[in-house]
């Protein structure tokens, strides 16, 4: 996989829209700079079934139109039959041999961590990239753990670890610099894309950070 598609990760499902259409969220976003993007379809009022696999192709196909990669959140079934280009699954989710062995050798796999132990654990597994947080506080997800910071990319990167990482949890435009500063490949980011008034230009934002750092 590119690293440079982790500069900026846009994560999203429809109940993450405040009632706007996802597909018309999405379609801003990417137009605003989004690198790749993640269906994580969860939480009251998800989607589920045929209604769920609708949504996700409808997404998936928008993703294609941009060479944007597709990655499916937790539910390797639905990625297999979409096509998805990947999943990202969590500690607690289906184990990392177990999805390896259900997809083909190409799809993308991304592990969430939160210690040098599970980012090391996860290079030894075959992780493409990790999702480590969370990096400040976030309503968005209910069962998050300990708020580290940025600290915890700086001490993955200082045991040696060069695998893709992208931050996540809590992060805007205010505080993604730290989150790159701290080696980064680039932010993963719910609420300060889909809910902002405009999705293209909270997109544009962080683009204009992530230019900073990296020139
Ligand atoms: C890029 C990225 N990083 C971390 C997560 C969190 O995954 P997980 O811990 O499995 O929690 P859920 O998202 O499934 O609620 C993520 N989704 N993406
Ligand atoms: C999906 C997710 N995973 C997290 C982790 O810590 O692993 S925090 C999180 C929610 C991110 O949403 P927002 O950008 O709105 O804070
Ligand atoms: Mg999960």
């Amino acid at each position: 996989m590119k690293r440079e598609w982790l500069n900026l990760y846009f994560v999203m499902g429809s109940t993450d829209c405040d009632g706007r259409d996802p597909r018309v969220v999405l379609q801003e976003a990417i137009n605003g700079g989004v690198s790749f993007f993640q269906f994580r379809e969860k939480g009251r009022g998800a989607k589920v079934g045929m209604e769920k696999k609708k949504l996700a192709r409808e997404l998936k196909e928008i993703c294609k139109r941009h060479d944007i990669p597709f990655i499916v959140n937790d539910d390797i079934e639905l990625a297999l039959e979409v096509e998805a280009d990947g999943v990202h699954i969590g500690q607690e989710d289906t184990p990392f041999s177990m999805v390896a062995e259900r997809l083909t050798p190409e799809m993308i796999i991304g592990v969430s961590c939160h210690t040098v132990e599970e980012a090391a654990a996860a290079v030894d597994d075959g992780a493409d990239y990790i999702g480590v947080g969370p990096m400040y506080f976030t309503t968005t997800k209910k069962d998050i753990r300990e708020v580290k910071g940025p600290e915890v990319i700086r001490e993955i990167r200082h045991a040696g670890l060069t695998v893709p990482i992208v931050g996540i949890g809590g992060i805007d435009a205010g505080n993604a610099l730290d989150v790159l500063e701290a080696g980064a490949d680039g932010v993963a980011v719910i609420s300060a894309i889909s809910k902002a008034v405009s999705a293209f230009e909270a997109a544009e934002e962080f683009c204009r950070i992530h230019n900073i750092v990296t020139k």
